[in-house]
């Protein structure tokens, strides 16, 4: 890797890096390399490291460096998105081309549900959130972060890494065990301690499943209701994107109230296009979405709080219909 950073960090003494960036410590402690001689520009001062320490981790002078400049870059990365501290949707038009009169500012931590009739334009909103709308897309929607206009570059800087989308298929093409996914993905965002982050994601995973797995369990051989927990809990535990946008998760075999409740928790900001009343009423808003444009947008009152008890009462019964047919039980009035 031959770029400015590298070339920067390479000329820089250990004592000069961590003046600059204290957070580099981490690096040094993880991979044992905390008494570095620091008078010395880091490429010169790596020639004195034991070369066991490197070898140990499968590293040279070369790829300690390229892991550095790695590290200090997902760390700058994570700065940028968790300074999100609002999105605002400014409306644009419907479907037969009114103007949509809203606009709604959503903080972290806070849960907006989406409700419409089929084909209505729920999953159209989510999209104008994922892609930042600048009044580019059908409905002529803005999408402003943290009150601002995003310019083109930073817009597409910003692709990816800002919103984490969560949908009913997911699909693995790596043939690793659950516990090397984890791990891999632990590290690849520089978690200071991955082993322990795979695992409190991987106990988060398995909370939320229906079925239980093991962390030697194949992601290939997964169920679907397995996978999508898998990546909740991916998403709620090591995801540095402070949106989430969540289409249509009923029926999939994880308890989605509790993937709600842990993704909110996590400091994101959640909206769920649903049809399933519970996950409708456990947000604070809900977004009613007719002939493409936000008709409404209503707070859940009290009232609605208080009959949510009920519902998931009568959600648990249907669930335990559900288990009942599926171990080939039959069903008679007083299941029910
Ligand atoms: N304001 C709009 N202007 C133009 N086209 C729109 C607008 N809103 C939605 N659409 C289009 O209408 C179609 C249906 O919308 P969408 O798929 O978002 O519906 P939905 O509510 O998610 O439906 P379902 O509940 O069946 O998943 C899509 O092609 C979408 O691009």
């Amino acid at each position: 890797m031959t770029d400015d950073l590298y070339d920067r960090v390479a000329g820089r003494t250990l004592r000069e890096l961590l003046a600059e960036h204290p957070v580099a410590a981490d690096f040094f402690v993880n991979y044992n390399l905390q008494n570095l001689r620091d008078d010395l520009p880091l490429a010169e001062a790596l020639d004195y490291a034991d070369e066991n320490t490197l070898i140990d981790f499968g590293l040279d002078k070369t790829t300690v460096l390229d892991q550095l400049v790695l590290f200090l870059r997902t760390v700058a990365e994570e700065k940028q998105t968790a300074a999100v501290q609002e999105i605002t949707i400014l409306g644009g038009r419907t479907k037969s081309g009114e103007a949509e009169e809203f606009t709604l500012t959503i903080q972290p931590g806070e849960i907006v549900s989406i409700v419409g009739p089929t084909g209505s334009g729920k999953s159209r909103l989510l999209a104008d959130i994922e892609c930042l709308a600048q009044r580019d897309t059908p409905t002529k929607r803005q999408v402003l972060v943290n009150g601002r206009e995003l310019a083109d570059e930073k817009r597409f800087a910003m692709d990816g890494r800002l919103v984490a989308q969560l949908s009913q298929n997911m699909n693995f093409v790596m043939d690793l065990s659950v516990g090397e996914f984890l791990e891999m993905h632990a590290k690849s965002r520089m978690h200071p301690d991955p082993a322990k982050v795979a695992a409190e994601c991987f106990a988060a995973a398995n909370d939320l499943a229906g079925e239980k797995f093991t962390p030697q369990t194949k992601v290939t051989q997964l169920s679907g209701g397995q996978s999508r927990a898998l990546m909740i809990a991916d998403t709620a535990c090591m995801s540095a994107s402070p949106i989430v946008l969540i289409d249509e998760i009923e029926n999939a075999g994880v308890d989605r109230r509790q993937a709600v409740r842990m993704l909110a928790k996590n400091e994101k900001i959640v909206l769920i296009s649903t049809h399933d009343p519970l996950l409708a009423l456990m947000a604070g808003k809900r977004l009613v979405i007719k002939n493409g444009g936000v008709h409404k947008i209503i707070e859940t009152t009290p009232e609605e709080r208080e009959s949510l008890a009920q519902i998931e009462r009568l959600d648990t019964t249907i669930q335990s219909i559900r288990n009942r047919l599926r171990s080939g039980e039959k069903i008679t009035p007083d299941t029910i």
